[in-house]
């Protein structure tokens, strides 16, 4: 199996390439391989002979460019080079990278752009402090505007790589070319969407060097969590397989809650049940075959089901109502110690409140899957959760402060545990944004805690299925489609 895909933060690429250059590798020839990586990616995109422009900046994102341009001279381009700043006030090693460069050197905002069969941009990397200003600016600005193809080196200038957030202007890449592992502003929104497809180009820093920095962001695939997905026993019974206990509304309100449990039941728990208010029942019994079904009065009626102990999963939350009722559901939940999602209006019945949820949350191993709004309503008054411009820290935030895994949803769901690990996913769909996509993530979620797979393995698998599956379907589809494509997924992941 393939090794899960480990994200550096700046910082921490700053410290790989620190360790490397002090177990004895010259900084100047990792520059050297990233910028024989650049030109060979660019001649890949460009015929031989063709016209590259390449816009270097002020560091050693601008010193890649350099080599890269020398490179690809070498090769029979036809290249030009400008740069932001002064050349006599480049240091280190992109001031060496420079000496190397014989050609004429122009503002990076002149450069012929327009006449361009490719744009190298290599102005800003995860060097980036503050917003475009002045020349780096235009730059930017007419290098956008030409229309022609961009490469950016390591990432689109003007991208925070922290938080892929545009921090004023920023380059819209064609392709970008990145090294030794990718940033978080290669798969979070918006960045993703600036960087175009991105290459990762091994320049010799090693695995073990970049699992040493301490990072704990992966790519969510299924490396990080196929070892942890169930199979069953040739000798297995239902029992073995979990009992999954979904909460539904009031009867005007149960559809929710059916399509988290049949998402249950399709991603293999044993059993599942629909808990149901009394009014609810005739409406649930009507729609329901595999899954069964129990009348559930408020949190008496859920406490006296909970005495049996092979429920040992609960989701809560779809359409179940935003009031002290839904509260107290969840505190017997909670109480009762099984494995818990909480969703939508259980997430909701605790807004300007998280403490208390909180509180009652340090029981039970628990998974939280807020939308941005749910998140935001949920933490309101928490400056220090909401505030932070990355995606991956407030999720991390949130972890940490109730203890429960938190996926916060959106094209770029990110999953975080309480110990700082947290996993972003990037293989769904917009077809995902319809109705009811959400209350199917969390049965799968709580279909695989049922079969005994921790809260974070569960919610990032459950995670990455369910995008693969709405993925594997595309227009049209409807909630009602997501469980009924799981077996096709599944397929894939355990044959
Ligand atoms: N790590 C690795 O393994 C390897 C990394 N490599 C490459 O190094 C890159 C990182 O290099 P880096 O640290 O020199 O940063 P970089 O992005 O060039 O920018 C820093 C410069 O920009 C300036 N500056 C910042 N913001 C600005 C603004 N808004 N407007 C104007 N100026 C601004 C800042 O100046 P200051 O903030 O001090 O004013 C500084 O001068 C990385 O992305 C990769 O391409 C490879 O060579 C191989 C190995
Ligand atoms: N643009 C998108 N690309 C990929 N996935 C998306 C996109 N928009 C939403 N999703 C996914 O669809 C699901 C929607 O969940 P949610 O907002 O709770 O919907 P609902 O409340 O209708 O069930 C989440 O899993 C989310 O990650
Ligand atoms: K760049």
């Amino acid at each position: 199996m393939n090794r899960p895909e480990l994200i550096l933060t700046p910082i921490e690429m700053k410290q790989a390439d620190a360790a490397t250059i002090a177990a004895g590798t010259p900084g100047i020839d990792l520059m050297t391989r990233a910028g024989r990586a650049v030109a060979d990616k660019a001649a890949e995109m460009t015929a031989r002979g063709g016209r590259i422009v390449v816009a270097a900046g002020p560091g050693n994102n601008g010193g890649d460019g350099f080599v890269a341009a020398r490179l690809l001279e070498q090769q029979g381009y036809r290249v030009s080079l400008g740069l932001v700043g002064q050349r006599e006030r480049l240091t280190g090693d992109s001031a060496l990278a420079a000496e190397g460069w014989r050609g004429e050197i122009v503002a990076a905002e002149n450069l012929p752009f327009q006449q361009a069969d490719l744009i190298i941009d290599a102005l800003f990397g995860t060097g980036l402090t503050r917003g475009l200003e002045g020349a780096a600016r235009i730059a930017v600005e007419r290098m956008n505007m030409s229309g022609r193809p961009i490469l950016s080196v390591d990432l689109p200038s003007g991208i925070d790589g922290d938080t892929g957030e545009p921090l004023g202007v920023a380059v819209k890449a064609a392709a970008t070319i990145t090294f030794a592992a990718r940033k978080p502003c290669h798969l979070l929104m918006p960045g993703r969407t600036f960087c175009g497809p991105v290459t990762v180009a091994d320049i010799g820093i090693t695995p073990e060097t970049l699992a040493a920095t301490g990072a704990r962001i992966w790519a969510n695939s299924p490396p990080l969590w196929l070892h942890a997905l169930p199979r069953p026993g040739t000798a297995s019974h239902k029992y073995d397989r979990g009992h999954t206990l979904v909460a539904s509304g009031g009867a005007t309100r149960t559809g929710a809650a059916r399509l988290a449990a049949r998402a249950a039941l399709r991603i293999g728990s044993g059993l599942v049940t629909v808990a149901s208010p009394p009014e609810a029942l005739g409406v649930n019994a009507a729609h329901l075959t595999a899954v069964m079904l129990r009348g559930c009065d408020g949190p008496e009626g859920l406490y006296a089901i909970l005495k049996d102990m092979r429920f040992n999963s609960l989701v809560m939350g779809p359409a179940l109502g935003v009031n002290a009722n839904t509260r107290a559901m969840v505190a017997v939940a909670v109480n009762a110690r099984r494995s818990l999602v909480l969703d939508a209006d259980a997430l909701t019945s605790f807004e300007g409140i998280a403490e208390e949820l909180r509180q009652v949350l340090r029981h039970a191993p628990t998974v939280l899957t807020p939308h941005g709004g749910e998140f935001g309503r949920l933490f309101s008054g928490h400056p220090d959760i909401l505030d932070p411009p990355s995606k991956i820290e407030r999720a991390r935030r949130a972890a940490l402060y109730t203890g429960a895994v938190v996926v916060l949803k959106g094209p770029d769901t990110v999953i975080a545990a309480p110990d700082g690990r947290a996993a972003v996913n990037e293989n769904g769909t917009p077809y995902l944004a319809t109705a009811g996509s959400g209350d199917t993530l969390c049965g799968i979620i709580g279909g695989l805690m049922a079969q005994g797979v921790d809260a974070f393995e569960a919610a990032s698998a459950g995670a990455w299925i369910h995008a693969e599956a709405g993925a594997s379907f595309g227009p049209g589809l409807i909630a009602e489609d997501l469980a009924d494509l799981l077996p096709n997924v599944l397929r894939g992941l355990l044959t």
